[in-house]
């Protein structure tokens, strides 16, 4: 169908489809780096990732250094329509230098900033808790030994003037995210007490003022990984409290809730109490958190949420998902591709109509639209939006994301 009769066929309902269009291009998703290495980093050491977190498979290409990532992301980014955001984890630094995560400075990821700038992107940032000997116990900022916790705590303050660095640099506040894999295996005892801890070095490692237009504290909760099955400290209740009483935002991992718990039900809850909102969006699958996300109800419903509660503009939306057997710059491609079709086939629902249908208590027109909404031409909408900002769909996009999976499948 052309992009003139599915404009028409959206009108006949009051929507703008040049309205829709607008408003995604102006919405920036920020792609995480460690989808292109498996969570591995370059800090100059070998390991597993640590901290519950694996990525799994051995496809071929896996980014061994910074340029070999920044390449991966420029073909990602050119098969993606719009500009984006890239999401750096202190691990990532670009540097022969080899400052354990205490030492780190902003000189380690200057590198980073100067593509980014070429780039014309903004830079998000994660201090690293994991992956690291003085996390081995499961345990960093809730730690019992001091010493342990008051290390962390310099990682997370150093990490907080990179970003704020960072955010200066590039001109777009640098959201820096907190997540730390504490928790036990087994049922712990004193929890409490873990969880004072957990809050008293949070406390000493945000307590340095920072400008909220350079970087943005967020802190993110889990309920569960390998390895801590019984207790994480940083719970959903733990961080929710700490991010309203403290005035950080709220990060949201769509993998870090039960399976029948749900972001989009979540969302207008939490930012009736909280100024702004990360999410990570992902795709849990029974206890793994991290799948490529697919443009399935969890996502269209999120995204829907952003739309009619109007929080697209204090929701920062990044990507969280992590895939070793498949093409790792298919997998940015398609999950990102697939958080902004989520977002366009959202800005494209009648909400006027389905609103006072709600209000009406005429439940009957309300799932009448939604079901019916579902044949419309999405896809046309989508094909203009990808042809305007030059960007290939279907057989061109496969060639060219194999073409460029051929090119570094030598990589060992
Ligand atoms: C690498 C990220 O910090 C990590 O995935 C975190 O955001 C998380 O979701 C851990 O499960
Ligand atoms: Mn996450």
């Amino acid at each position: 169908m052309s992009y003139e009769t599915a404009k028409a066929a959206f009108a006949d309902w009051g929507v703008d489809t040049e309205a829709a269009l607008d408003r995604l291009k102006t919405i920036p998703i920020s792609m995480h780096c460690w989808q292109g290495d498996d969570v591995v980093g370059f800090e100059q050491k070998s390991g597993a990732s640590g901290g519950g977190i694996q990525a799994t498979g051995n496809h071929p290409g896996r980014a061994r250094n910074p340029d070999e990532l920044r390449a991966d992301l420029e073909f990602a980014y050119s098969m993606i329509p719009g500009k984006h955001r890239l999401n750096l984890h202190a691990m990532y630094l670009d540097t022969d230098a080899t400052p354990d995560r205490d030492a780190i400075e902003f000189q380690h990821f200057a590198p980073w900033v100067d593509w980014a700038k070429d780039q014309g992107i903004g830079l998000d940032f994660n201090p690293t808790f994991f992956a690291h000997a003085k996390a081995d116990d499961n345990l960093t900022l809730s730690h019992p030994d001091q010493g342990i916790r008051e290390f962390w705590i310099e990682h997370g303050r150093r990490s907080r003037d990179i970003a704020a660095r960072m955010g200066a640099a590039l001109g777009s506040p640098c959201v820096n995210n907190i997540w730390v894999p504490d928790g036990y295996k087994d049922t712990p005892v004193a929890r409490m007490a873990a969880r004072a801890r957990l809050e008293a070095s949070l406390d000493a490692m945000l307590a340095p003022p920072q400008d909220k237009a350079q970087m943005l504290d967020a802190v993110e909760s889990k309920l569960f990984g390998i390895g801590v099955e019984a207790c994480t400290v940083g719970s959903h209740e733990f961080y929710m409290g700490y991010a309203i009483r403290k005035g950080t935002l709220l990060c949201l991992d769509m993998g870090h809730f039960h399976p029948t718990e749900n972001i989009a039900d979540k969302l207008s809850s939490v930012a009736l109490s909280l100024d702004e909102i990360l999410l990570h969006v992902s795709r849990p699958m029974r206890w793994d958190s991290d799948h490529v996300i697919l443009l399935n109800d969890d996502i269209l419903q999120m995204a829907q949420e952003l739309v009619s509660a109007d929080l697209l503009g204090r929701t920062h939306i990044g990507l969280d998902f992590f895939d070793a057997t498949i093409s790792r710059t298919a997998a940015w491609v398609i999950g990102t591709r697939n958080m902004q079709k989520a977002l366009l086939r959202a800005l494209l629902l009648p909400w006027t109509a389905l609103e006072s249908a709600e209000s009406a208590l005429d439940y009957t027109t309300r799932l009448t639209v939604t079901e019916e909404f579902k044949d419309m031409p999405f896809g046309a909408i989508w094909d203009e939006f990808s042809a305007r900002e030059d960007v290939p769909n279907g057989q061109a996009l496969i060639k060219e994301l194999d073409s460029y999976q051929s090119s570094v499948s030598a990589r060992d």
